[in-house]
């Protein structure tokens, strides 16, 4: 496959820029349209509930995508590098533990069934295999770390998985984004047109193309170095 040509627009900014306005777009939805965010069900059930998409976003997308990005972004050392990438992705796994927590205690406290849609599936996959990931990665390239050998055959299948678990985060979370405006809209809660569920259309756009830049960003070979890519050692 011939190789994506370099191209100079400021990439890293703009997945800097798009992640945190993501972040900002699912916070305002939360707080300003949904009432807010909280950890027990004492007060409204649909609170518990709030804290699953901005944990799954701001987790699995926009620290995702930064952490991919690390060995181009960070300054200095390539172990410093490794370091901001698997400390990056252990807090996205982390707050997708928290916010896989969120939505099944909204369930059971709603008696809503658990793991019926496709949404679901998809997550779930998305934070097993993640979690698998993560430790595969930490046990071979950190500590205590693998062979030579070892670590060279499974740098390519890492990277692969990858950005793999990235593209099925995003489309989890635009099917998340899809099932709860239409859910909302069934129930009259919001209308078809309503600011809300555009706001949510934009948001679902927004990590369409904070995507399409992150993996531009990984490929593109005249961003930042490929040496991790090509499996390089130091
Ligand atoms: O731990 C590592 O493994 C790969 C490479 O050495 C495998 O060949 C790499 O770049 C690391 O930092």
């Amino acid at each position: 496959m011939a190789a994506v040509p370099a191209v100079r627009f400021p990439m890293f900014g703009l997945v800097r820029l798009l992640g945190v306005a993501a972040a900002a777009v699912i916070l305002v939805w939360a707080v300003h349209f949904r009432g807010g965010m909280a950890f027990s069900a004492e007060k409204d059930k649909l609170l518990i509930f709030n804290v699953h998409p901005v944990l799954m976003l701001i987790g699995l997308v926009v620290l995702n995508g930064e952490a991919l990005l690390a060995y181009k972004t960070v300054p200095g050392t390539k172990k410093l590098k490794k370091l901001v990438h698997l400390t990056l992705q252990f807090l996205a796994m982390f707050m997708s533990l928290v916010g896989l927590w969120a939505v099944w205690k909204f369930h059971d406290e709603k008696e809503i069934d658990h793991l019926y849609t496709l949404h679901s599936w998809l997550g779930l996959s998305c934070i097993i295999i993640f979690s698998l990931q993560w430790a595969a990665g930490f046990l071979t390239f950190w500590y205590p770390g693998g062979s030579r050998s070892d670590r060279s055959s499974l740098l390519p299948w890492h990277v692969f998985l990858g950005v793999f678990l990235y593209v099925l985060a995003i489309a989890t979370s635009v099917t998340g984004l899809l099932e709860k405006s239409i859910f909302m809209q069934s129930a009259k809660m919001i209308g078809r047109f309503s600011t809300e569920a555009m706001l949510m259309n934009t948001l679902g756009m927004m990590l369409i193309l904070l995507g399409a830049l992150v993996i531009l960003a990984i490929f593109n070979p005249g961003a930042g170095k490929m040496d991790t890519y090509r499996g390089s050692s130091e």
